[in-house]
């Protein structure tokens, strides 16, 4: 078959597979943490928020996505409309969610990480101020995965960004006049930064990208008042790196042991390994413990760095106020795939069907799991496949480790086929959002398969070091993406919406029962929390993969806001103007993406809709 003709066949394949709603229901395990009976709850540990404004991407430090507010319902929502929008001004991947704090909104773009400020009190909220920190444009050449930003968080009267050429920044949030910039990161070794800052007791974490390039990860916290690194956490290297002492007691005997973080790489693999920090960070604090995921190790081809490759592709449970290591869990020992280990982890309480309660954290893997871990131990309670899992059979829970195919995992000069999911995963970066009122996680996410083929790798400082040819396509099915409800007490889809392109936004849910989402060709929709039905859907001018946030106005209405500007890894075809013929562009993805040019086109614009 020809190029031509392969793609035409995987576009009808996939549009077959568009927009098809399922109902799923499979046996439980003898667990007690799954079970019809076992309940959920907020917990203890997340502190009630003030509903009217969102002042961190994740909405909380538990990071639920979830809304308290109720004007908007299942009933109702059809009636949303328009009520303003603006053009950032940049063309490009907006994954930011914006901040509303009192009567301003906040918008961070793609580079070069423009800031606006929207007055939520005047008509059409024209902007107050706006930022332009000006990175190096170096730092364009070295980002992965196009040049996005997941947002910014508010404190203390100052909003903190990062910078995609490594820089964190505190702005005066009345003004946008800079308080204070600290250099993290250096572009020339292939270091960018890409991920939302947190704020945890006057401590601003930030976390590297650049695993794709030799890099090694780490998470810094800073000063939030005057911008000096208070502590950083390697997530490879000698143990006094990692900040492991004496009070590190991870849960698995396969995590303890000194310096694991150098004896599980072939000699100084370890100094380019990976690990980078790139995703959401969550917070308890009742436990006091920070919670957040490392990254692949480096390089892909898995065959030069034989080992698990501590601490890399999995959880660190920390304390904020000096970076301690608490304990930590590997989701994918020796990840083969780039699955990484960075998606966000939603932190709430969970009591058995044996009427035990423990604080628990979910994380949907890449690796194509949905795992409930008791987040005082770092011990898995339950882990379950989401997605279509070929290249494991299982997690299993004595050890932790999950049950890995042999015969799929890469090899040098061999192209391996059918490995699902693809190195993006089940889910990648695109945050759910958890419902204490319906118990469920709203997951949006992708079905892709791929072809791998393992590749010599040499190190060069700054540039790419993957050592891989992979080729993505649809999974089962052929949609390419998924909403998915989850019930993280019974490990069972309730249901799901297939989506032409993967779901690459973020999701909210509210106590209404009302969930709202993007598509990559630019509907932003809102479906019951109960059974997925679809609502209402708006058509932006650009594909979505922000993350959606809802707030009261000055005006005491609660609104629903979005960015658009298609982008990202998936995006990357439209957003980078990628060849949509060479299927090898962004490391393989753009063979699964050929046609999202054809569906929408590049943008960058906040909308936001209210009730009549
Ligand atoms: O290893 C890394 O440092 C790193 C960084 C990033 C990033 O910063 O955006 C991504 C990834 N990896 C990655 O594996 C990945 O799937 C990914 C998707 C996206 C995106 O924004 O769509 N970024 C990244």
């Amino acid at each position: 078959m020809t190029r031509r003709g392969a793609i035409a066949l995987l576009l009808s394949i996939a549009w077959l597979g568009a927009c098809r709603k399922h109902v799923h229901s499979e046996p439980a395990a003898q667990n007690p943490w799954l079970d019809a009976a076992a309940k959920v709850s907020l917990g203890t540990g997340t502190p009630a928020e003030d509903d009217g404004q969102w002042t961190m991407p994740a909405k909380d430090y538990a990071n639920t996505r979830y809304s308290r507010l109720t004007q908007i319902t299942p009933e109702n929502v059809k009636d949303l409309k328009l009520v303003w929008s603006q053009k950032t001004g940049v063309e490009g991947g907006h994954e930011a969610a914006p901040l509303v704090v009192g009567r301003t909104m906040y918008v961070v773009t793609p580079f070069p990480n423009h800031v606006l400020a929207f007055d939520l009190e005047k008509p059409g909220s024209p902007p107050k101020w706006t930022y332009e920190p000006k990175p190096v444009p170096a730092a364009r050449g070295v980002a992965c995965c196009d040049l996005v930003n997941r947002g910014m968080a508010f404190w203390e009267g100052r909003i903190y960004m990062n910078t995609l050429d490594d820089f964190t920044i505190a702005l005066d949030a009345a003004t946008g006049a800079e308080v204070w910039r600290t250099k993290l990161g250096e572009v020339t070794r292939g270091e960018t930064i890409t991920m939302a800052p947190l704020v945890v007791k006057g401590h601003v974490l930030v976390g590297n990208s650049g695993g794709e390039m030799g890099v090694r990860g780490w998470l810094t916290a800073l000063d939030a008042k005057t911008g000096s690194i208070a502590w950083r956490a390697w997530s490879t290297g000698p143990d006094r790196d990692v900040l492991i002492g004496p009070e590190f007691k991870p849960h698995y005997a396969s995590d303890r042991g000194a310096d694991l973080g150098v004896r599980t790489w072939p000699v100084e693999q370890w100094r380019i390994g990976g690990g980078t920090v790139w995703g959401f960070v969550s917070y308890d604090p009742e436990l006091d413990l920070i919670y957040y995921g490392t990254a692949n190790p480096g390089p892909w081809n898995h065959e030069a760095r034989p080992g698990d490759n501590k601490w890399t592709a999995g959880i660190f449970a920390r304390r904020p106020s000096d970076g301690a290591a608490i304990w930590f869990y590997q989701w994918s020992p020796h990840d083969v795939y780039d699955h990484d280990g960075v998606n966000e982890n939603v932190l709430f309480d969970a009591t058995s069907a044996d009427a035990k309660t423990r604080k628990v954290l979910a994380h949907a893997d890449r690796n194509g799991y949905v795992y409930v871990l008791d987040r005082v131990t770092g011990e898995v309670l339950s882990a379950a496949p989401f997605v279509h899992v070929s290249s494991s059979n299982g997690v299993d829970l004595a050890s932790g480790r999950p049950n890995m195919v042999a015969a799929l995992a890469p090899t040098t000069g061999k192209v391996t086929r059918n490995i699902c999911p693809a190195s993006a995963g089940g889910k990648d970066w695109q945050p759910m959002s958890f419902s204490p009122h319906t118990g469920l996680l709203y997951i949006p996410h992708q079905n892709l398969c791929m072809d791998e083929e393992g590749l010599e790798s040499n190190y060069v400082e700054g540039t790419p070091y993957v050592g891989a040819n992979t080729r993505f396509y649809p999974g089962p099915g052929g949609h390419r993406g998924v909403l998915t409800a989850w019930n993280p007490m019974t490990a069972r889809k309730v249901w799901s919406i297939d989506e032409n392109f993967p779901v690459w936004s973020g999701t909210v849910a509210t106590a209404t029962d009302v969930v709202f989402y993007g598509t990559m060709d630019g509907w932003f929709k809102a479906v019951h929390a109960r059974t997925g039905a679809e609502l209402w859907k708006f058509k932006t001018d650009s594909g979505v993969i922000g993350q959606p946030v809802t707030y009261r106005g000055p005006d005491g209405k609660q609104y629903i806001a979005v960015l658009d500007g298609v982008g990202g890894w998936a995006g990357a075809v439209v957003s980078n103007d990628l060849d949509p013929l060479d299927g090898t562009g962004a490391i393989g993805f753009v063979h699964a993406m050929a046609d999202l040019k054809n569906a929408t086109k590049k943008g960058g614009a906040v909308y936001v809709f209210a009730l009549p």
